[in-house]
């Protein structure tokens, strides 16, 4: 850290308009949908499809991919504990500000450590975590997988893979649970409708 830019010389700086004017203008309130669960389990085809279901009902949202993220704001980090722990927290300062802005966040991260979840939620203005917990069994990811990710982990040709050769800690206590090998896609989507829904994210007429 530079002299110039220590914590210290930095004051914040009050804005006139805040989340509660913008939630006014928008017709909804703001959160976050933090998607976690195995590479392949399902995180992006839900929260996809989610976002197009709150779109056509007006809601203004957000969707933050952990594939296309690590393409910019996270280009340089890898898959390290360290790593990853960076990423998220990039991640989460950003869904920070888009919560503020009034938007509903849709992040769909493997984000596979309890601490970094925790982390997360802790960054973010209070009850505005939402915890999905995408429960699709390894066997069924590595069935699936999209990416032949899983095959060349098991090859040994990537290294801290999640599942195979790097730790998934599954949450305790999501907000909700979707296995994707036992709900379809429109079953996920009606289920995390009534989720907004039940938390007042979104109004019943836009449902
Ligand atoms: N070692 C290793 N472990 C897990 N995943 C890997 C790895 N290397 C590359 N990938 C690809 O990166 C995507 C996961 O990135 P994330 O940013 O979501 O991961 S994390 O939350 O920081 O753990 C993940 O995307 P999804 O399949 O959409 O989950 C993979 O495509
Ligand atoms: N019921 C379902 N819900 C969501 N995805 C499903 C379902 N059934 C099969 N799939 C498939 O599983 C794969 C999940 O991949 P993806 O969404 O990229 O997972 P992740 O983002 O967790 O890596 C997709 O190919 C998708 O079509």
């Amino acid at each position: 850290m530079t002299e110039s830019n220590k914590a210290s010389h930095i004051q914040w700086q009050p804005y006139q308009i805040d989340a509660a004017a913008r939630a006014r203008l928008k017709g909804h309130q703001s959160t976050v949908l933090w998607f976690t669960g195995l590479s392949g389990s399902g995180k992006s085809t839900v929260a996809n499809a989610l976002e197009q279901a709150l779109l056509a009902r007006g809601v203004h949202t957000y969707l933050l991919d952990g594939d296309n993220v690590r393409h910019g704001l996270c280009a340089d980090l890898g898959f390290s504990a360290a790593d990853r722990s960076e990423n998220l927290r990039r991640v989460a300062a950003v869904a920070d500000l888009m919560v503020d802005a009034g938007l509903v966040v849709l992040s769909a991260f493997i984000s596979p450590l309890r601490e970094q979840r925790e982390r997360i939620k802790q960054m973010l203005p209070p009850g505005k975590f939402l915890e999905i917990y995408i429960a699709t069994p390894l066997e069924e990811c590595e069935k699936r997988d999209v990416k032949g990710l899983y095959k060349k982990a098991r090859a040994g040709e990537i290294q801290q893979f999640t599942g195979i050769s790097d730790p998934y800690e599954a949450p305790e206590a999501a907000d909700l649970v979707l296995n994707t090998a036992e709900f379809s896609l429109e079953q996920s989507v009606q289920l995390l409708l009534d989720l907004l829904l039940a938390k007042a994210v979104i109004a019943p007429a836009a449902t």
